[in-house]
């Protein structure tokens, strides 16, 4: 995939219009079948830089997975993490740069409806890969020695209290020069830093085609269903857990991804 594309990435499909008409207030943002039919509409035209980190992952992937691990059937692989996988977009990305044989993938969601189309998707797209498609929970799911871990807009999702404990998973599964790369929407510490950046945030989204009904349809929405953290916790959190360098290699307004490594 070519960085300088990267909406090569994402499959096109259903325009999002969930918020476009008025919703009851309490409505929590969930993951179910009417997110899955639009989903990589809404996440493009939500998520500034999502194509960009998606076709960064197979380059970050090709510089640090050595081909570590071992198969049931006695292959050397490198084995990957796809936590809260969705549709499976960055399972795609890689292996679209991976021959069949070099890569194990496991992409895993909790939401039922999310994985039935991942599968159907990864499938259709690289029936020759290894990658499986779990439906689970990656708090309480075991993790077996990787090289890769990717939580691409997933940790947002957890219980603040839950966060640090899969952390701690993630850097005991991950081999010797591994790497996690972590994707989040933050908030600034500054108040009036962190507004402007919500307001231009918005502007992006109006610039996306999205009413402002649809706006605060969506904010209202994930009130406590994303809850952000800044991006000094999210370093002092991987510092806790022993990462031995982490790094902000990607920010566009509000979203960044961090790399971190064992
Ligand atoms: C914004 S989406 C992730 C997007 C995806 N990684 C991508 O690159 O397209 C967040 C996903 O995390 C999943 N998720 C939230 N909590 C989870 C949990 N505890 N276990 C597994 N998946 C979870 C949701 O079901 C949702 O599909
Ligand atoms: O914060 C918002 O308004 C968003 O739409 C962000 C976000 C995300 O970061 O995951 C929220 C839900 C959807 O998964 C797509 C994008």
């Amino acid at each position: 995939m070519n960085p300088l594309a990267p909406e090569q990435a994402v499959p096109q499909t259903e325009h999002d219009t969930l918020f476009t008409t008025p919703l009851d207030k309490a409505a929590r943002f969930s993951f179910d079948e009417q997110v899955v039919a639009c989903f990589p509409d809404m996440i493009r035209r939500s998520v500034p830089g999502y194509g960009q980190v998606l076709a960064m992952l197979p380059i970050f992937a090709k510089r640090h997975c050595g081909y570590q691990q071992q198969t049931a059937d006695g292959r050397r692989v490198s084995r990957v993490y796809d936590l809260g996988c969705s549709l499976g977009a960055a399972s795609m990305a890689l292996a679209g740069e991976f021959a069949a044989t070099d890569l194990q993938i496991k992409a895993v969601d909790v939401s039922p409806a999310m994985t039935e189309e991942a599968k159907t998707l990864l499938e259709t797209h690289y029936p020759e890969h290894d990658i499986e498609v779990m439906t689970a929970d990656i708090r309480t799911l075991q993790l077996e020695p990787c090289d890769m871990v990717i939580l691409n807009l997933t940790l947002q999702f957890l219980p603040a209290d839950d966060r640090r404990a899969l952390l701690d998973k993630i850097h005991a599964a991950l081999g010797e020069g591994g790497i996690l790369v972590l994707t989040e929407k933050t908030h600034d510490f500054d108040e009036q830093q962190d507004a402007w950046l919500v307001e231009r945030y918005y502007d992006f989204k109006r610039a996306n085609g999205y009413s402002e009904l649809e706006i605060s349809g969506k904010r209202n929405a994930l009130e406590n269903v994303l809850m952000t953290d800044t991006l000094e916790a999210h370093h002092e959190r991987l510092a806790a857990v022993g990462f031995a360098r982490h790094t902000t290699w990607f920010r566009f307004l509000n979203f960044v991804s961090i790399v971190a490594f064992k």
